[in-house]
């Protein structure tokens, strides 16, 4: 009987919002919920999922927010109807980096959680620090430094654990910890990441790290597939090494592992059956990858409160400037990552700068008068084919790449004598209104500067480009972002945007668990996902991609971003050293 048939619900615990989806065997979305924490949220003084403590460029947000959100999103699936005895597999997707610190009661607490109370009643006290580190945090300087010369310098830490070290990196964030709170860090008894603390909640113990996820902690040796003692002694700080080996717990390769029984409080609380397993949840990029049978040509572009740019590829050609992770699902593959902090936030700046100048409050929040300046300025806003370009970068935030402080920079740059000009705001440019064509060419030709090492040409006579870029995240909504990034990045097919868009990490961790309970032995998640993939009905066509002249003039400007990049890192270091 249909109504009988499997379901698998993959959840995405990303920055601003927690979502749940359900799908059958089909792949097809059955069930959709989602809690968005500043609209949803009671209790917590956050503002876009986040709290901050500027002084110390902290970010970081209530764990207790998360237990909220969960319970509500189940609460919200029983609503709608959805049969929970159907589900036999649950995963996730957290967002990446994130830590979470456990105390000694929290086993505990976890193992007996009373289906008569809500999860946000009973494990609040299970935290020795009721805060999670955000991947926006920036407070861990010196810690990095120490990280990029454990072995030798950035090149080789990125050689060994497929990124140099950032600051929202989990090693760095708990060598900080350790400095900071030091009796915290004592009573710490484990220590999740976001994505392993999902399925800790599910499985009634702490849960272990999912193989794609902990490389985002600059303390897995990818190459040697195990921790890298050198690294963990740095990160232990003044305290034994052993005691972070078990804060952090074990690790398994197979990401498609059967954790265990979903916990008895689900079944008797939403009425779970006692065969739904628990697969490990992952990082948001991974899952993302995970949304379609993604293949090495192709390019995904996730549009979510960061920009990400995301391959999978059989090459682990690690350099500081990116990062690569293990694949989630595929021995052998890895994730190749770019990842900005300045993406949606940094366009609405722009967007309510634009919707400002109408002087019309019902304008909050809607994109209509930001995309139609987007499309009605021209090309870099040349005015003619032989006008300089107009140039900016747009870092409300710090910015992770390039590694450079919070600023605004307008140039123009003369493509046929390579003049790059600093503007101020007013001169040249007309701001806010240029800013809206200028924000997302500014960001899609920082994608192409640093991906072009992976692509290939995929035809005769075809520059190297991707075959297709896919578009998800929130902002995959947005037609006007979607023809920009075709006309700069290419894409011999296209642009395409999954049917649920900004839902994709979700429904990777959903297919994870499709492939987790549902493979045969030895078959991989491509073959699973791609023999039961419909083309026709998962993905759209938003935009062409590749178009002869426009990606050529593209090329030029990309010229132009990076020089002028190089400017700003200058200037920026001058006024340093001053
Ligand atoms: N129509 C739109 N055009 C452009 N951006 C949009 C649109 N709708 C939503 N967004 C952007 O999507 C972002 C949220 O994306 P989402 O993937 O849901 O976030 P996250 O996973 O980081 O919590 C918002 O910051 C917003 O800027
Ligand atoms: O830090 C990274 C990746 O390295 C971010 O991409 C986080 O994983 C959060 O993502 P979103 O909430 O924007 O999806």
């Amino acid at each position: 009987m249909a109504s009988q048939s499997p379901l698998y619900i993959g959840f995405d615990l990303s920055t601003q919002q927690l979502k749940g989806v359900a799908v059958n065997s089909d792949l097809k979305v059955e069930y959709l919920a989602k809690f968005d924490f500043d609209a949803d949220s009671t209790g917590f003084s956050i503002k876009k999922g986040v709290m901050t403590n500027e002084a110390e460029h902290e970010v970081f947000a209530p764990v207790a927010l998360w237990l909220q959100a969960m319970d509500t999103v189940l609460e919200s699936l029983r609503k709608q109807g959805m049969d929970f005895g159907r589900v036999k597999g649950i995963s996730g997707a957290g967002q990446q980096h994130g830590s979470v610190y456990w105390n000694s009661d929290a086993e505990q607490l976890l193992q007996g959680l009373d289906a008569k109370k809500t999860l946000e009643d009973q494990l609040s006290a299970a935290f020795s620090h009721p805060y999670s580190p955000n991947w926006q945090d920036a407070s861990t300087q010196k810690e990095c430094d120490e990280f990029d010369a454990v072995l030798g310098g950035p090149e080789q830490l990125a050689q060994a654990t497929g990124s140099k070290a950032h600051h929202r990196f989990t090693g760095p964030q708990i060598l900080r910890f350790t400095r900071k709170h030091p009796q915290v860090y004592e009573k710490t008894s484990r220590i999740s990441l976001v994505s392993s603390f999902i399925a800790s909640l599910f499985l009634g113990h702490i849960a272990p790290f999912d193989i794609s996820d902990v490389c985002g902690m600059n303390l897995w040796n990818i190459k040697q597939g195990g921790y890298d003692e050198k690294i963990l002694k740095l990160c232990s700080g003044q305290f034994d090494v052993e005691g972070l080996k078990n804060k952090l717990g074990p690790l398994y390769e197979d990401g498609g592992k059967h954790l265990g029984s979903v916990h008895s409080y689900y079944r008797e609380r939403y009425g779970f059956s006692p065969d739904c397993t628990v697969i490990p949840a992952t990082g948001d990029n991974p899952a993302t990858i995970l949304a379609l049978p993604l293949r090495p040509s192709d390019a995904m572009v996730s549009l979510g409160t960061s920009t990400t740019f995301l391959m999978s590829t059989p090459n682990y050609k690690p350099d500081p400037a990116t990062h690569f992770f293990n694949h989630p699902t595929t021995a052998g593959l890895y994730m190749f990552m770019l990842c900005y902090k300045n993406g949606g936030l940094a366009r609405e700046h722009v967007r309510d700068a634009i919707n400002d100048t109408f002087q019309d409050p019902s304008l909050a929040h809607s994109w209509t008068h930001f995309d139609e300046k987007a499309l009605s300025t021209s090309p870099m806003g040349q005015t003619s084919p032989t006008s300089p370009m107009k140039l900016g970068l747009f870092f409300p935030r710090p910015e992770i790449v390039p590694n450079l402080r919070a600023g605004q920079w307008r140039f123009t740059y003369d493509p046929t004598t390579g003049a790059l000009t600093e503007s101020t705001a007013s001169s040249s440019w007309n701001t806010p209104h240029d800013e809206a064509r200028a924000i997302i060419e500014s960001q899609m030709l920082s994608l192409r500067l640093r991906s072009r090492g992976l692509t290939h040409s995929p035809g005769p006579g075809l520059p190297p480009q991707p075959r297709r870029v896919y578009l998800v995240g929130g902002g995959s909504k947005n037609k006007a972002i979607a023809k920009i990034a075709g006309e700069i990045l290419g894409g011999v097919e296209g642009v395409y945007k999954l049917d649920i868009g900004d839902n994709a990490c979700a429904l990777g961790a959903a297919y994870k668990a499709v492939w987790g309970i549902e493979r045969a032995e030895g078959q991989t998640f491509e073959e699973l996902i791609g023999q039961r993939w419909k083309e026709e009905d998962f993905v759209e066509k938003i935009a062409e991609g590749y178009q002869e002249g426009v990606f050529e003039l593209y090329g030029k400007a990309v010229e132009g971003f990076e020089a002028m990049e190089k400017r700003v890192l200058d200037q920026v270091r001058a006024e340093k050293r001053a």
